[in-house]
C-alpha cells in the first residue's frame, strides 16, 4: 500500500467509522492499509490495567507506560500487518530497512496546531502510527522512550477541549488520506477547495435553476468561463475576508482584480 496507518486506542470500535466511505475504498483498493490495536490487548492483569493515579497528585489518572511500549514494539516490529500483508515485500519500502522511522502522531490539547499543510506533509509519508490517549494523558517517559523509535509528532486538533484522542485521530486519517492519489474520487476536487491555496472556497449550486423563488446566480449559466472564474475568485476573496480575515492577511500574491473585489 501507499500508506500504512496503525491506530493504538482502549476504544478501538470508535475508530469504525473510518472503515466506511472513502477510507474503506482505499483500503479494499489496497492503497492504504488500516489497523486499529486496542491497547488492553497489551496487557496481563486480571483487569486489563491501563490507568494508574498521576505521580505528585492532582485529579484524573494517567496511562501506563508499559501496555503502550508493548503496543508500539508490535507495531514496529510489523505487527501492523503492513509488512505482513504485503504480497512480495519489495526492498526498500519498509520504514525499518531503509531507516526513516515511522511517524508517531499522539493527539494532544499540548500538540503543534494540525493544519492542511501539516496533512500535506503527513500525507507523503510510508507509516503513520497514531497513539489515542485518553484520561489525562500517557505517562511522559513513553513520549520520551517513543522519541527513539519514531519521529514523534505531538499533534492538536484546534483549541478546544475533547476527552480522548481518537475523534482527533479520525480528523487527521481523513484529512491526510483525502490528499493520497487516488483515494478520493475526483482529484480536481481538490485543487479549489478551502485552505488548498488559502482562500476559502465559493458558493456552489445545482439544478434547479430556480429554487422556491431562490434564482442560481446569472453568471454561472452564461457559460462565460472566464467570467465564471472571476466570478468565482470574487466570491472566494469576499468570504474569506469576512470569515477568515486572518488567512487573507498570509496572502500575498493578490493581484489588482482580487484586491478590487476587497474594496
Ligand atoms: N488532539 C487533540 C485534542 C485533545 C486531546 C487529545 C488527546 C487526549 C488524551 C486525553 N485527553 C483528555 C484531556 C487531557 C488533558 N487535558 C484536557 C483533556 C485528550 C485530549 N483535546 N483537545 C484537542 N484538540
Amino acid at each position: 500500500p501507499q500508506m500504512s496507518i496503525d491506530v493504538v486506542s482502549i476504544f478501538p470500535e470508535y475508530l469504525a467509522g473510518l472503515q466506511l466511505s472513502l477510507i474503506g475504498k482505499a483500503v479494499d483498493r489496497g492503497q492504504l492499509s488500516l489497523n486499529v490495536h486496542d491497547l488492553r490487548d497489551f496487557t496481563f492483569d486480571r483487569h486489563n490495567t491501563v490507568d494508574d493515579s498521576p505521580y505528585g497528585g492532582g485529579a484524573g489518572m494517567v496511562m501506563k507506560a508499559e501496555p503502550w511500549a508493548l503496543a508500539l514494539e508490535h507495531i514496529l516490529g510489523g505487527g501492523s500487518g503492513a509488512e505482513e500483508g504485503d504480497s512480495l515485500p519489495s526492498a526498500g519500502t519498509d520504514d525499518a530497512a531503509v531507516g526513516s522511522k515511522p511517524t508517531l502522531i499522539v493527539p494532544s490539547p499540548a500538540g503543534q496546531v494540525f493544519d492542511q499543510r501539516i496533512a500535506e506533509d503527513l500525507a507523503g509519508r510510508d507509516h503513520l502510527v497514531f497513539a489515542c490517549g485518553r484520561y489525562e494523558g500517557i505517562d511522559q517517559r513513553v513520549i520520551d522512550w517513543a522519541g527513539e523509535h519514531f519521529e514523534l509528532l505531538p499533534m492538536s486538533i484546534g483549541d478546544y477541549v475533547l476527552n480522548g484522542g481518537e475523534v482527533a485521530s479520525m480528523v487527521m486519517i481523513e484529512a491526510v488520506s483525502r490528499l493520497i492519489p487516488g483515494v478520493i474520487g475526483n482529484p480536481e476536487s481538490l485543487t479549489e477547495e478551502s485552505h488548498e491555496d488559502g482562500l476559502l472556497e465559493y458558493p456552489i449550486y445545482t439544478k434547479p435553476a430556480n429554487w422556491r423563488g431562490r434564482e442560481v446566480p446569472e453568471i454561472l449559466l452564461s457559460g462565460n468561463h472566464a467570467a465564471i472564474a472571476r466570478w468565482r475568485r470574487d466570491r472566494r476573496l469576499e468570504r474569506t475576508a469576512e470569515v477568515r480575515p486572518d488567512l487573507l492577511e498570509k496572502l500575498d500574491d493578490l493581484s489588482k482584480d482580487d484586491r478590487a473585489a476587497l474594496e
